[in-house]
């Protein structure tokens, strides 16, 4: 734990103590330069109080900061043996929501002040509101000023009744209330003698040991590249590498990795950690560049996860948002540039569903726009997809910006609540007849396989021997479905899922009525496949997924559509194998391979195997 970082975001008004606090931490904790710590007591002196005003420390280190700097959070950096802590502090005037969005959203932890003379105000709520929203994992409540209340436990008791009842309408974490006198340092740094009566710990202790390993997310492992470095002889270093910071889990060398969106797979060959030190695994929030084994065409912007733990991969996000600009609006139909991730690209607000009122959570869904400082729940369509996770599962992937293309200024921020949900008002309508008490039992095989890998060719075969059976069998062919149900998609990636979900869906009602459908498409995304497979499990419907595991330079000798010869001379573009991506599947249940003799050899086995 020694050394760990923990990230606090305060919060409260000018007069609750929270710079006397703030400063008070510091000044006990021996972090003051001494000639600046004479300086505050000279003032201090100089006003006859009989207290060093340590709130002149960081209000004054905060003035010079400020000075150009449109969003004022002041850092403040300290350390104990512990642990070391880097506090955002957000004035609490005015701009308190902006202020806070901004200083508070990679915080862990979140200091709330309430002066205990006052109790729980309206500010303390709105406070509170935002931690949550912003997913800060723990909620510290300290109540100051306890000695102008003559250290009265009672009245600390009914404040943190207050809060808990308002809070429990909230996502709030761990949630830790603290009496203190920031100014005479009662349970700051050291216990306080005058409250005996509390038996936690002092701020600074819980400040020390709140536990904050599991609240990273180690599971999604997620890194979005920043700068795409280049090989450059003079240094030595020549080699073609991906700047960035780990956005969530963790990368090993030697790890499958597949690049978004474009789909293509690859192991991670070398890492580097800052100053160029080389890694064998790097986790979140480090700095790092990496090295795959394969030369992709990978830009700023897009995304390297592992195969089988992918974030969205979407047009259409769902969030709610902060905006921030004092002379323009959010109104729906308007566009702006989205930095979300490492990936920019134009968004057209597409709805606003409802503005929040911060300090009653009342949700106004006749709002028609955004002020200032306001929040509302909204929709974005990109142009371009996007790569995101949800916020509450990922604060780093789940958040954007939204910049004004005119102004170049940052309008807003905001926190990704998925993506966007389709029609709620359709209900699912049961039927009747239970596949029981069906006739036929059905089932999906899916081919999937390069162009010429010999899907159709085995499909058709399968067909027709369980026809010939008796049993109900259908061909669901893409080259066929693209004349029809599917005429409407083309080869781009976007076009591909599309097509592989409809089929899916089709596939899975001809199963459900009783028939065991072949399916032949490419399918060349394992994402896709798996959510094919996933539609038919969610009905109790068997699903088997066949790899033509063909190799392409036999795909391309056979070229019985003339299609590769084509893409070879550039005349059609996004084949498969070509310059179009083919994730090998990594699950498939049958792998054929030319070795496997003809289709008729094939299709025979296959069904002795399935016992159909
Ligand atoms: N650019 C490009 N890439 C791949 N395939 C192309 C392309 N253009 C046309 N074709 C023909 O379309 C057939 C593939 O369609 P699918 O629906 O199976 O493809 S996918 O699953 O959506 O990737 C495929 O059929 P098969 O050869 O039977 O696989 C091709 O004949
Ligand atoms: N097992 C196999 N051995 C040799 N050739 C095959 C085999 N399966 C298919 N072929 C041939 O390969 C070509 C492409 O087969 P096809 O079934 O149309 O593939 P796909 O549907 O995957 O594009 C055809 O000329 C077909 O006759």
């Amino acid at each position: 734990m020694a050394g760990e970082l923990l990230r606090i975001a305060t919060a409260g008004s000018v007069d609750d103590g929270k710079s006397t606090l703030i400063g008070r931490l510091l000044y006990d904790s021996k972090s003051i330069f001494t000639d600046q710590l004479e300086a505050i007591e000279r003032t201090s002196a100089s006003r006859g109080d009989e207290f060093a005003d340590l709130s002149l420390l960081t209000d004054g280190l905060r003035a010079e900061r400020e000075q150009g700097i449109t969003i004022d959070v002041a850092y403040r950096y300290f350390s104990t043996p512990e642990r070391k802590f880097i506090i955002a502090d957000s004035p609490g005037h005015v701009q308190y929501t902006r202020n806070m969005v901004t200083g508070a959203s990679t915080a862990d932890l979140a200091i709330i002040l309430i002066d205990a003379r006052k109790g729980v105000l309206e500010q303390t709520r709105r406070h509170a509101f935002l931690s949550s929203l912003l997913g800060i994992p723990h909620l510290t409540i300290c109540v100051n000023k306890m000695d102008l209340v003559d250290f009265s436990q009672e009245r600390f008791e009914e404040i943190r009744d207050e809060f808990v009842a308002f809070s429990a309408k909230l996502a709030v974490g761990d949630l830790t209330f603290i009496p203190i006198s920031a100014l005479q340092g009662d349970n700051v740094v050291t216990r306080s003698e005058a409250m005996d009566w509390y038996e936690g710990r002092p701020l600074l202790g819980h400040l020390e040991n709140v536990y904050i390993s599991s609240d990273r997310n180690l599971i999604d492992a997620r890194f979005g590249v920043q700068y795409v470095i280049r090989p450059q002889r003079s240094d030595g270093l020549d080699h073609r590498g991906y700047a960035g910071t780990v956005g969530g889990g963790a990368f090993s060398v030697g790890d499958k990795v597949v690049a978004l969106p474009s789909g293509f797979g690859t192991t991670i060959k070398r890492l580097w950690g800052p100053g160029g030190r080389e890694l064998t695994e790097a986790f979140a929030p480090m700095a790092i560049s990496m090295e795959l084994s394969d030369e992709i065409d990978i830009v700023r912007g897009d995304m390297i996860v592992r195969p089988n733990n992918r974030p969205y991969v979407d047009r259409d996000v769902d969030a709610m948002v902060c905006w921030f600009s004092e002379s323009s609006t959010l109104t729906p139909g308007a566009s702006y540039s989205i930095l979300c991730g490492t990936r920019q690209a134009r968004v057209t607000v597409s709805g606003l569903k409802y503005r929040l009122d911060v300090n009653t959570l009342h949700r106004d869904e006749q709002a028609t726009s955004l002020q200032l400082n306001e929040i509302g729940r909204l929709t974005l369509h990109a142009q371009q997809p996007l790569l995101f996770d949800e916020y509450r599962r990922n604060r780093h992937t789940g958040s954007f910006i939204l910049i004004d293309e005119a102004t170049n200024a940052t309008v807003a921020a905001g926190m990704i609540t998925g993506p966007v949900a389709h029609d709620t008002n359709v209900v699912w309508q049961d039927t009747k007849v239970t596949r029981e008490q069906r006739a036929y039992r059905g089932a999906t095989i899916w081919m999937t396989g390069l162009s010429g890998s010999g899907k159709s060719s085995l499909a058709i075969e399968l067909e027709r021997r369980l026809v010939a059976s008796g049993q109900p069998a259908y061909l669901l062919d893409g080259d066929n479905l693209r004349h029809g149900l599917n005429a409407d998609l083309g080869f781009s990636d976007d076009d591909r899922r599309e097509n592989i979900r409809r089929t899916a869906e089709v596939a899975a009602l001809f199963a459900d009525s009783g028939a065991v459908v072949l399916v032949s498409l490419i399918s060349p995304f394992e994402q896709e496949r798996q959510r094919a497979r996933e539609i038919h499990e969610a009905k109790g419907l068997p699903f088997h997924e066949v790899f033509l595991d063909t190799p392409l330079a036999e795909c391309e000798a056979r070229d019985a559509k003339g299609l590769y010869a084509k893409a070879r001379a550039g005349e059609i573009t996004q084949f498969t194998g070509i310059d179009s991506p083919y994730e090998r599947p990594e699950n498939a249940d049958i792998v054929v391979t030319p070795a496997d003799g003809t289709p008729a050899d094939t299709a025979a086995a296959i069904l002795r195997n399935l016992g159909l």
